[in-house]
């Protein structure tokens, strides 16, 4: 079988993307989803995503992670709006669906901008907390975030008993100054650390400006910059959750698998 696919990256999140209005692509063949991804024996990615044309939205984004499971996927969302401008599906302005409901995006100074879904609140965990932004977020406020042991920490949390069976991404913190913070995460379904998490960032942020009635929060990974921007409800819980950042594409090809 050969598969043309494009590769995009935002902020160093990267993804297999691919054109699949013609529902060729086998969605149960978790196997080929892992060998695409592999980065020695594949394309290599973090995960893979599949655009599909959808009655009531502009396109549908399905989104699986380099292991086959699937959830919501921020850069991978910002990723796959830059692709379907590439492919003439959508101007500057779109509304589709994935995977937590449907979104609106707008491209705008050479920056994709994601509506996220409204959080209902942040939930204490002992020292730390956790969010929901479309995918599961453990979040941990540390000091230097350079030097902290990501992968290790990160993968005890991501497997302990707090959040079996499902597990969840972990995310560490650092405050820079009041509105920028530097995140990195250990990222769920790709078992590793990521250079960006766009869900993740996203629960960083509004953990960060809990206590503030509006905020955008800039956001410094190692794969790059980004921001949030949010609005807090009276209610408690958020809304107007902004996800702004870079999405690229590296280059494309075929593959004979
Ligand atoms: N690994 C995440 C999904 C992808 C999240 C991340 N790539 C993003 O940009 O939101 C999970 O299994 O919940």
């Amino acid at each position: 079988m050969e598969i043309t696919f494009y590769k995009y990256q935002g902020t160093g999140n990267d993804f297999v993307m691919i054109d699949d209005r013609s529902e060729s692509f086998d969605v149960s063949d978790l196997e080929l989803v892992s060998k695409l991804c592999d980065r020695k024996f594949g394309i290599g990615a973090d995960g893979l995503i599949l655009i599909r044309n959808h009655p009531d939205y502009d396109f549908e984004m399905i989104y699986f992670n380099a292991d086959g499971s699937q959830s919501m996927c921020g850069n991978g969302a910002r990723c796959a709006v830059a692709f379907s401008a590439f492919l003439g599906i959508v101007t500057s302005k779109t509304h589709f669906l994935a995977i937590d409901g449907a979104h609106d995006a707008v491209i705008k100074d050479g920056l994709v901008q994601l509506l996220m879904g409204d959080v209902s609140g942040i939930e204490s965990k002992e020292q730390d907390y956790f969010v929901n932004t479309g995918s599961p977020h453990h979040i941990r406020l540390v000091k230097a975030v350079s030097d902290y042991p990501v992968f290790a920490e990160g993968k005890e949390v991501r497997y302990s008993s707090t959040y079996a069976p499902g597990g969840t991404n972990v995310n560490f913190v650092e405050a820079i100054s009041e509105d920028e913070i530097f995140v990195r995460t250990y990222e769920r379904g790709v078992e590793n650390e990521t250079l960006s998490c766009g869900t993740g960032v996203t629960a960083a942020a509004l953990v960060y400006g809990k206590d503030l009635p509006a905020a955008e929060i800039k956001i410094n990974t190692l794969g790059g910059k980004l921001s949030v921007k949010f609005t807090s409800k009276p209610s408690g819980g958020f809304s107007d959750i902004w996800l702004i950042g870079p999405a690229e594409q590296v280059f494309s090809g075929t593959i004979k698998i």
